[in-house]
């Protein structure tokens, strides 16, 4: 990894280890667990991001839920433009029934986690899952060598509270295996909403996972030589929800020229598909529209420009992940992105809350790796195959002990 090339953000996340400069904290934190995982960016154009005006926006490819539903139906069009080699790698779904309700509901709790008191959260931290489960604020760190104050998030595997009974696997995976942790007397209604998002994001990702799969094997690739995508992510037990708040960004803090990652920094998902909803900010406890146009996701496109992308509110949208991108043989492209706060002055004591649903395989899943692939090859044995479980150590080790 070429130091040089790592895009310095100010909350430059999850792999990016003191030695590549990226001044991260806990190593395995963002690693294993919600493999959501955070690979650090290149990017030769970082002063331009910096300084540039702001960057176009972009509507991202989207698809009916009524398409989507019919398993015959083909939408390998759609699917190449958004996620193949060419697309921005997010597509969105329009129309999914109860989507809308459960958004609200589970978005509304963020700040209400957030604002939980001290005692209350520190009871919901999980430090032998590295954070992986519960409450994590201010344990990774920026790129400054600062803890991550920006944000604070709440995990929870939103399909299993307890993917396993076995001790040997609970030490191995802690981040996967280790069980759920819920507020239950102070916010109850925390449990409930995020597994009925979850569940729904989960079944609405299965559905275009197998879209995703035909048109894979129309190009040609043959079926995945393990699983098909939706195979891998019906049969995982390691999926992991991430209800994410960011704070109200101070004013004095928006001085490094309004950087696109100033409220979560560069990477890309590790896992297999991610869904996110669209934000919901609020000022002073009021829900508002987005009060800066230039503020929410953005992401860099296969020829290297920063866009910022847009979907409708009640739409539901999905990113490919790294160990997509090597499975389908670079025919689905992981797509790095990060968060901009918003800069203009009505901004201040905004928040936004939003929801990220890490779709990973099963730590036991077999993955047979092309002879070539983009990311990690040093990693994967002569014979190609590993599980996804020892890849994601190997991954953590290569990041933050600096073995393979
Ligand atoms: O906040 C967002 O919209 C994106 C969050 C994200 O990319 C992540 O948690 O991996
Ligand atoms: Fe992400």
């Amino acid at each position: 990894m070429e130091i040089g090339l790592l895009v310095r953000t100010q909350t430059q996340p999850g792999w990016a280890p003191t030695t590549r400069g990226g001044g991260r904290r806990r190593p395995l934190a963002l690693a294993l667990g919600r493999l959501s995982s955070r690979r650090p960016v290149r990017c030769r154009c970082l002063a331009a991001m910096q300084t540039s005006p702001p960057p176009p926006s972009v509507r991202t490819v989207s698809i009916p839920f009524s398409d989507l539903k019919e398993r015959d139906r083909d939408l390998s069009g759609k699917i190449e433009e958004g996620l193949g080699p060419n697309g921005l790698g997010i597509i969105s779904i329009a129309d999914v029934p109860g989507f809308p309700v459960l958004r609200k509901t589970l978005l509304r709790l963020a700040p209400k986690v957030a604002n939980l008191p001290e005692d209350v959260k520190k009871e919901l931290e999980d430090p032998d899952s590295r954070f992986n489960f519960g409450w994590s604020h201010g344990k990774e760190k920026l790129e400054s060598g600062k803890l991550d104050t920006f944000k604070g998030s709440f995990y929870a595997n939103p399909i299993l509270d307890a993917p396993t009974t076995d001790d040997v696997l609970v030490r191995r995976y802690p981040s996967y295996c280790r069980t759920n942790i819920w507020p239950a007397s102070h916010l109850p209604e925390l449990e409930i909403a995020f597994k009925a998002l979850g569940k729904l994001m989960l079944e609405v990702g299965l559905m275009l996972a197998h879209h995703c799969d035909r048109y894979v094997m129309q190009q040609g690739v043959g079926p995945y030589d393990g699983e098909s995508l939706e195979q891998t992510i019906a049969s995982s037990r390691c999926h992991k929800g991430r209800l994410l708040y960011y704070y109200p960004q101070q004013f004095s803090k928006q001085e490094e020229g309004g950087s696109v990652s100033s409220w979560c920094g560069w990477h890309t998902d590790h896992g297999s598909l991610t869904g996110l909803t669209c934000a919901l900010f609020t000022k002073n406890s009021m829900e508002i529209p987005c009060p800066d146009s230039a503020a929410g996701l953005y992401i860099r496109t296969r020829d290297d420009k920063v866009v910022k992308v847009t979907f409708e509110e009640n739409e539901l949208a999905y990113q490919v992940g790294e160990t997509t991108e090597i499975l389908s043989r670079g025919r689905l492209c992981a797509t790095p992105h990060c968060v901009k706060a918003p800069s203009s002055e009505n901004a201040s004591n905004v928040d936004r809350s939003t929801f990220a649903m890490f779709m990973q395989p099963d730590w036991d899943e077999k993955l047979k790796f092309p002879s070539e692939i983009p990311y990690h090859q040093e990693l994967i044995p002569p014979n190609g195959t590993l599980t996804f479980g020892e890849y994601s150590e190997r991954l953590v080790n290569k990041y933050y002990q600096g073995k393979t």
